[in-house]
């Protein structure tokens, strides 16, 4: 590690009971030989936002996540770290920061670590699914099924020729699948039809993409979602989770780049991460779009640290 990590962000409330420790006190930096744990991870970037169109901010998300979950109350066993930032230095070094993250968190998974990687817009997506790749090719692994399930109101399956960004990043990875013979498989939960152009929507039909929309999500077909999930998930070798916390009604995340008027709610949501979390496929995640310049009294960040605590859950 070339820089020590900043851990300044780990502060709260400190109780005196026994028993009682919140993240802060039992989350810790990340060393060449730390037993396995879950690996925080940084990507401190607004290029993909920014060539996107969208309100830029999403580079201070790590550090408001961490400061939100700083708090929240630790009932883990295993240990949990902070390994750090990957940050992007302007527009034209998106996709090289893209790479560095890719391989730290490759690293990570061959060190035994399970990573969540903490945006950063959704350009992170293709660098976080970019060190899955990585560290499978590393194992040696012919023709994996990698399943990606995204919780968004977006399918990002925009066209990469035009330019990449935080809105093409499925469309990035389905292409790298078509180039090294692996199947795409990608669900798309919590999709806003109307946020989404029918260009879109007809890419998604071609590339056979799992699609539930925001208003799918009512309490008659909540178990046919989960079921759908399930049977997506069984036919997968690896899983890679990936939350965009605009999926959330804006009331819950208003700190985004575009909130969502409907969204899908943490409660919806949780059966669902739990399904992800006790599959044991899970190999990384991450959570991206937290821009904490929009955000009202933490609310995104708290919901994005509520996410984590529940899928890191053990
Ligand atoms: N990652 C975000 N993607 C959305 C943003 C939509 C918007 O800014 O309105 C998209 O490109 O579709
Ligand atoms: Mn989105
Ligand atoms: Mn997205």
């Amino acid at each position: 590690m070339a820089n020590a990590i900043d851990m300044s962000a780990w502060a709260g409330r400190e109780d005196p009971e026994a028993d009682s420790l919140r993240w802060h006190q039992a989350i810790q930096p990340l060393m060449p030989d730390s037993p396995p744990g879950v690996a925080l991870l940084g990507f401190a970037c607004d290029a993909g936002v920014a060539r996107n169109k969208g309100r830029i901010g999403a580079a201070k998300g790590p550090r408001a996540l961490r400061r939100a979950l700083a708090p929240l109350a630790w009932h883990r066993q295993a240990p949990a770290y902070d390994a750090g930032d990957v940050t992007c230095h302007g527009d034209t070094d998106m996709e090289a920061a893209q790479a560095r993250l890719a391989e730290r968190l490759a690293a990570l998974m061959a060190s035994g670590q399970r990573p969540i990687a903490l945006g950063g817009g959704h350009e992170i997506a293709f660098a976080s699914w970019s060190g899955l790749a990585r560290h499978l090719d590393a194992s040696g692994e012919d023709k994996p099924r990698v399943g990606i399930i995204n919780l968004d109101a977006h399918l990002d399956l925009r066209d990469p020729a035009h330019v990449r960004s935080s809105g093409t990043p499925f469309a990035q990875i389905a292409e790298a699948c078509e180039a090294r013979g692996w199947p795409f498989r990608y669900a798309c939960l919590g999709v806003s039809r109307a946020a989404n152009t029918r260009a879109l929507f007809n890419r998604a039909r071609e590339l056979g993409v799992l699609v539930r929309e925001d208003r799918d999500f009512q309490p008659t077909r909540l178990e046919a979602i989960q079921r759908d999930l399930e049977r997506f998930m069984a036919r997968c070798d690896h899983l890679y989770l990936t939350i965009d916390l605009d999926v959330l009604p804006a009331a819950e995340a208003p700190g985004v780049s575009a909130p969502a008027a409907r969204g899908v709610t943490l409660a919806q949501l949780e059966p669902l991460i739990e399904a992800v979390r006790d599959s044991g496929k899970l190999r990384l995640a991450d959570l991206a779009e937290l821009n904490p310049d929009h955000d009202i009294d933490q609310r995104t960040a708290r919901s994005a640290a509520r996410l984590i605590h529940q899928l890191t859950l053990d």
